[in-house]
């Protein structure tokens, strides 16, 4: 059995054992997992369906004869989840497509000098794919938390893709929240192979543009190798293993500290949990509440190995646990101090904030209102969260009258010509020449 990881002092860290510290742990599977994934991704390419069954077989331990879950599927899973989770995802569901709406953002229009007209459009990516892993557990949550967005974003067609049990089923409350996101074509595929056929498309998987959700190791890669091919897809992030950095002082109740670090634990081994506290006091009692609760825990196997590498750091003051914050740039950040609402604008380097004793990160996975689908790994230094502005293009227009042209036209010919780019300043010459020449007929349905 793991023991408990020990407590450090911050202050007694030289510059290296920090950087040490807040390392993120060896990725498990990393030893031959590109090259894996790259021999998966060749097959369905190569050979599609075909390959998919194959690999379904070796990883998933299941024969499918087809893919895409079907009518009777779809019916048996609703009679299959409770009323009362049923009831509960409508609710969920309902919250998040409120707090998401309103990120929709507006096209605009603006005359950037008299005559140019110049116009931001906002287009959905036609056709989107969605993971919801179900390896070690199944997150129908997730299914929600994409299909919400892209549905606000108004995508023409939406898939999923989840993981088969071994039975050659798919879970049940993953279908359920499917329905109640208006998303009608599930495949039972996982892994890089579920990746690879919703990238690059097989005879029966529709090929998608860009990719979204979290998975393991094999998942995270292969949404790497297609968003690196031109040829394959986009991606929405790198989103790995869960993780959540807690600071906490000595108001803040322990059992309720311990048990946010267990709720991110239990994700996975490779996920991890960091608490810093300026209280030893605070952070003995965590020490000690993690193992009274670990033993009632049923993945309390899973949330010991991810304690393995867990970080509890004394720090000497909140300013101090801010900068490490900061520094490593957690999925989820919960500050459960006196006054958590008065460090906030001291964080910037965090996919998502929980402020107060009162806001356990769960709520944010399930059904606060945010996205839970959010950058691991140190991106939030530069990514963001899925949003509604995941499923958007943004495309613009610019139209120019003979007005217009003659008002910004010398500025661009210039300009090219300080480039060394001949062809391009000619492009607004010959148009002004014909201009003062008083061909305008050239112009015609041209001025705006
Ligand atoms: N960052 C986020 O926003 C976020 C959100 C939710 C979950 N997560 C993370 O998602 C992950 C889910 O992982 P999971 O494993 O439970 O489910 P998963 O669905 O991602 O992976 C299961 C699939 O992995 C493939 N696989 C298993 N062993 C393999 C092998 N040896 N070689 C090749 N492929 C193999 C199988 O095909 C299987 O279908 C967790 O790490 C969790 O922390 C992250
Ligand atoms: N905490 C995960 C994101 O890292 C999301 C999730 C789904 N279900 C439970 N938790
Ligand atoms: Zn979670």
């Amino acid at each position: 059995m793991n023991p408990l990881p020990r407590c450090v002092d911050w202050s007694a860290l030289d510059t290296y054992q920090r950087i040490n510290i807040l390392a993120r742990p060896p990725r498990l599977h990393d030893a031959g997992q590109l090259a894996d994934v790259r021999a998966i991704i060749a097959a369905v390419r190569a050979r599609g369906d075909a390959a998919l069954r194959e690999i379904g077989m070796r990883l998933d331990r299941c024969e499918l004869a087809t893919f895409e879950v079907g009518a009777d599927e779809f019916a048996a899973a609703e009679r299959a989840v409770d009323t009362g989770v049923r009831a509960a995802m409508r609710r969920a569901i309902a919250r998040v497509e409120a707090f998401h709406a309103p990120q929709k953002p507006q096209p605009f229009a603006l005359d950037t000098a008299p005559g140019v007209r110049c116009e931001q459009l906002l287009r959905p990516i036609g056709r989107v794919g969605l993971y919801a892993p179900a390896g070690s557990a199944p997150l129908p949550s997730t299914v929600w938390m994409l299909g919400v967005p892209a549905r606000v974003a108004g995508c023409g067609e939406i898939l999923l893709a989840t993981p088969p049990r071994a039975d050659g089923t798919a879970d049940p409350a993953i279908l359920v929240a499917a329905r109640l996101c208006g998303i009608g074509r599930v495949f039972k595929l996982g892994g890089a192979q579920a990746i690879a056929a919703l990238a690059y498309g097989t005879e029966s998987v529709p090929r998608c543009a860009k990719l979204f959700g979290p998975g393991n190791g094999w998942v995270t890669t292969a949404k790497l190798e297609v968003a690196a091919d031109p040829d394959g897809a986009a991606i929405d992030m790198p989103a790995g293993p869960s993780e959540v950095l807690v600071i906490a002082d000595d108001s803040a109740d322990p059992t309720f500290v311990a048990a946010d670090l267990l709720a991110q634990a239990e994700h996975g081994a490779d996920s991890q949990v960091l608490l810093a506290s300026p209280s030893q006091h605070l952070l003995d009692a965590v020490v000690r509440a993690l193992e009274t609760q670990l033993a009632t825990l049923p993945r309390a196997s899973i949330a010991r190995a991810a304690l393995a590498h867990a970080r509890l750091i004394r720090v000497p003051d909140l300013d101090c646990a801010i900068e490490i914050a900061e520094r490593y740039a957690p999925e989820h950040l919960i500050v459960n101090t006196r006054d958590a609402r008065a460090l906030l604008p001291m964080i910037a380097n965090a996919g998502s904030i929980f402020l107060g004793g009162w806001s356990p990160e769960t709520l944010g996975d399930y059904c606060a209102g945010p996205n839970h689908v959010l950058p691991t790994l140190g991106f939030a230094r530069a990514f963001s969260g899925v949003g509604v502005e995941s499923f958007l293009r943004r495309v613009y227009v610019q139209e120019a009258s003979s007005a217009g042209l003659r008002a910004i036209g010398p500025d661009a010919a210039r300009l090219a010509r300080a480039e060394a780019l001949e062809a391009h300043a000619r492009a607004v010459d010959l148009r002004l020449a014909a201009l003062d020449r008083g061909s305008v007929a050239l112009a015609a349905g041209g001025d705006a």
